[in-house]
């Protein structure tokens, strides 16, 4: 039986023969992932990621040896101390989406999306995008689209449930999904190899830029099966994208939608800046000490509508248990699912009061120092445990970069109507596992002619 204290801590469900362990505070979700990791660092057996060739993917590795090799391969290229030499490169990349933003603001989604994307294909391959409609990076959107279209977590449940399903013909009325899985496998092998052999052509010539990649195929392990090693470098700069693209690009979007809802937030933020850096330059790293107010934001935003509510990005990938374990005198059954909810974490009464307001205010003392010692690469956004996200250091990097130099050159205000009238604008999400605001218009306004003329000649 739960203690009461505990059976809102930790829900246990069992739906369609698959037990499911929820994690609703940050203590518990710790004390088991954390401390207890070698029983929580498996992932589920998800049919649809197999049946769209996304098995190659870190995420859905279980916990074995292939996945250490992966693990490996990632902290080599993105640990905490190796973010700040990439840098300059997110610094460039925003500047060119506040280029963007001052051409065609209205589509401010898609510059986003560039600008997420942009740098995570530096990161795992040194590669510079096309402006746009870049071949690569059209591969690998045309991958993520249809995966968030086709792999829903009810269809997983159904297919784990009557595994008998995935044996249907693809005419098979309602079976469209086999034809998608058989397009689905087409991109994956073309997203694992055209940017994997781009690089590979690149050394050869003895022209690589740096990258995940390049790193690590120069270091090989000789002594070590070397086919072994290619494929997992190969596949895990291809999960990069996959795992890193959508996460970011919600945040950001989340960031642009609470600004324009909390204008006071806004306004609070560009001051603090432009006492920082005056009129003569824009912001960059050296910068973010200075800044408590923008980090309180980054803070407040994942607290305030998390992008991945339920522990992961797209139809919430679980922890799993690989062994049978008893908390606190409550038994979790071997090869349960494992749910990190975030959501409820960030609603815990006992740490934040008024918790749908978007209060930046509230990680920061009454002098507006920071009330938060710990980073936020720990914070429980980035999963727990072993499984912890390994980009969470690059991802908290650019989307800051992203954030400050969007405050310091542009006010984002209410869009309005041919007659003038503000467009009123709500806090909606799109519905399901992951989350990102449901379109808005919002205008853009150049915030200083001196900054708009620095942008401009940065670029
Ligand atoms: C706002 C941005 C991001 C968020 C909120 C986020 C969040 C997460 C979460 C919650 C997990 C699951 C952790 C767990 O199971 O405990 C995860 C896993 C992962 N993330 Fe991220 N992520 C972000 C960006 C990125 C980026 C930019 C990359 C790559 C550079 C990345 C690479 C990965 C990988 C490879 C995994 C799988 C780890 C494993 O299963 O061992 N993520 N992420």
């Amino acid at each position: 039986m739960l203690s009461s204290n505990l059976a809102g801590d930790l829900l246990y469900v069992r739906l369609l023969g698959q037990d499911f362990v929820v994690l609703n505070s940050e203590k518990v979700a710790r004390a088991l992932l954390d401390q207890r990791s070698t029983l929580y660092s498996d992932r589920p057996v998800i049919p649809t990621h197999t049946l769209f060739g996304m098995d190659f993917s870190t995420v859905m590795l279980p916990y074995g040896d292939e996945w250490r090799l992966h693990r490996k391969l990632f902290h080599q290229a993105l640990r905490s101390e190796s973010e700040a030499r990439h840098r300059e490169v997110y610094l460039t990349r925003a500047r060119t989406l506040l280029t963007n933003l001052l051409d065609a603001p209205a589509d401010f989604e898609v510059h986003i999306k560039s600008f997420v994307a942009s740098n995570v294909v530096a990161l795992a391959y040194g590669y510079e995008m096309a402006a746009r409609d870049d071949p690569m990076v059209r591969i690998v959107i045309s991958l993520v689209n249809l995966l968030a279209k086709a792999l829903s977590p009810e269809r997983a449940a159904v297919l784990s449930a009557f595994p008998i399903l995935e044996k249907l013909p693809a005419w098979f009325p309602g079976a469209g999904f086999k034809r998608d899985a058989a397009y689905g496998k087409e991109l994956a092998t073309q997203m694992l190899n055209v940017p994997f052999n781009w690089v590979k052509d690149n050394m050869a010539a003895g022209n690589a830029p740096p990258s995940m990649v390049a790193d690590c195929l120069a270091q090989i392990d000789e002594k070590d099966d070397y086919d072994k090693q290619e494929y997992a470098i190969k596949a895990t700069a291809a999960t990069v994208f996959i795992a890193g693209f959508e996460t970011a690009s919600s945040t950001l979007h989340t960031f642009i939608l609470a600004m324009l809802l909390y204008p006071e937030v806004q306004a609070k933020a560009q001051a603090e800046i432009d006492s920082i850096i005056g009129s003569g330059r824009l912001p960059h790293f050296d910068d973010r000490q200075s800044l408590p107010y923008v980090d309180a934001i980054l803070r407040e935003l994942i607290r305030w509508n998390p992008v991945v509510p339920l522990g992961k990005y797209r139809n919430g990938i679980p922890h799993a248990t690989s062994g049978e374990d008893v908390y606190e005198g409550y038994y979790i059954p071997k090869g349960s699912m494992v749910i990190i909810n975030v959501w409820a974490m960030g609603r815990d009464e006992d740490r934040f009061t008024d918790v749908e307001e978007f209060k930046p205010e509230r990680f920061l003392n009454s002098d507006g120092t920071p009330i938060e010692r710990s980073a936020l690469s720990d914070n429980p956004i980035f999963g727990l445990g072993r499984r912890i996200c390994p980009g969470r250091f690059a991802s908290e990097a650019f989307i800051w970069t992203a954030i400050v130099s969007i405050l310091a050159a542009f006010c984002i205000t209410k869009a309005k109507d041919a007659e003038g009238k503000e467009i009123d604008v709500k806090r909606q999400f799109t519905t399901g596992v992951s989350v990102r605001p449901v379109d808005f218009p919002c205008w853009f306004i150049s915030r200083s002619n001196e900054r708009e003329k620095m942008i401009r000649e940065s670029v």
